[in-house]
C-alpha cells in the first residue's frame, strides 16, 4: 500500500511556482530522502503533506486519506525547518501540552520518557525560549515523536545539532522501523544514514527517483554521492 501520494501537485505563491506538476510515492514503511537545492520546493511539499498547505491542482493523499483530515492529524509527526514550540513553556509543559493535545494515555510520563531519549533532562524546566537552538531542536524532534507516528515528514532534522545528537537522532529514528518516513535535506550523508531512496526534486518537480545504491551506482568508482547529485541537478537525469 502507498502511504504518502502526490499526483500533478501544483502550488504558487503569487508569481513563484513553487510546486510544478510534482508527483512520487511512498511505499507504507518506505524511508526516502527528499533531495534538492534551495528553493527547490523541499519545505513546500512537506507543508503540504502535512496539510499546512493546500495545493492548487493536483492530488495529496496520506494512507488514501487527504493530509487535513483528522485521523491523518493522529498519525503523522511533522517537523518544520525552524520548528518553534511554546516559548513561555518549558521543555517538560510543552511536550505534557502535546501529549495531551494527542490524547495520549499519562501526558506527563511520556513527556518525560521523550526527555530521557533526547538527553533534555537538563533543560527539563527551561522555558522554550531560553533554549540554545540546538537544545530547541531536540525539543521538536521530541515533540514530532511523541505520539510514535506511523508516518514521519522530516524539514532538516540534523540541523544545528552537534555530532553526538546527531547520532543519537539517527538511532532514535532507526528504531522506528515500520514507519513511512519522508526527509527532506540537501545534505547527502543524511540522506543516505537515514533513507534506502531518494526522490531528487529541482524547480518543484522529479527530476530522478530511485535508490540509494542505484544513485551510487550512476557515479565513476570512488565518486563521492554529492558530486553525483550535482551533475544530475545541472544535466539532468541522463548522465
Ligand atoms: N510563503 C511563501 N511565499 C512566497 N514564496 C514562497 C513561500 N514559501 C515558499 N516560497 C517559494 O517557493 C519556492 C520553494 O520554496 P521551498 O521553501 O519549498 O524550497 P526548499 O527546497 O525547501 O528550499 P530550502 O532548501 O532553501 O529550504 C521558493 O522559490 C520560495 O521562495
Amino acid at each position: 500500500m502507498e502511504c504518502i501520494e502526490l499526483e500533478n501537485v501544483v502550488k504558487k505563491f503569487g508569481n513563484v511556482t513553487a510546486l510544478d506538476g510534482l508527483s512520487f510515492s511512498i511505499p507504507c514503511g518506505g524511508k526516502y530522502a527528499l533531495i534538492g537545492p534551495n528553493g527547490a520546493g523541499k519545505s513546500t511539499t512537506l507543508k503540504i503533506l502535512a496539510g499546512l498547505l493546500t495545493p492548487d491542482l493536483g492530488n495529496v493523499k496520506i494512507k488514501g486519506m487527504s493530509p487535513t483530515s483528522k485521523e491523518v492529524k493522529k498519525i503523522l509527526g511533522y517537523l518544520p525547518e525552524d520548528a518553534m514550540p511554546y516559548r513561555v513553556l518549558t521543555v517538560l509543559e510543552n511536550l505534557e501540552y502535546i501529549a495531551s493535545l494527542r490524547g495520549l494515555p499519562n501526558p506527563r510520563q511520556r513527556a518525560l520518557e521523550m526527555i530521557y531519549l533526547l538527553n533534555l533532562k537538563e533543560y527539563m524546566y527551561t522555558e522554550a525560549g531560553k533554549l540554545s537552538r540546538g537544545n530547541l531542536q531536540k525539543l521538536s524532534i521530541a515533540m514530532t515523536l511523541l505520539h510514535n507516528p506511523e508516518i514521519i515528514l522530516l524539514d532538516e532534522p540534523l540541523n544545528y545539532l552537534d555530532i553526538p545528537t546527531q547520532e543519537l537522532v539517527i538511532s532514535i529514528l532507526k528504531n522506528f522501523v515500520t514507519s513511512t518516513l519522508l526527509v527532506s535535506t540537501h545534505i547527502m550523508s543524511i540522506a543516505t544514514r537515514l533513507a534506502t531512496n531518494a526522490i531528487i526534486i529541482n524547480h518543484g518537480r522529479v527530476i530522478w527517483s530511485g535508490t540509494i545504491e542505484e544513485l551510487r551506482k550512476m557515479g565513476n568508482e570512488n565518486e563521492p554521492i554529492e558530486s553525483i547529485v550535482a551533475r544530475i541537478l545541472t544535466k539532468g537525469p541522463q548522465i
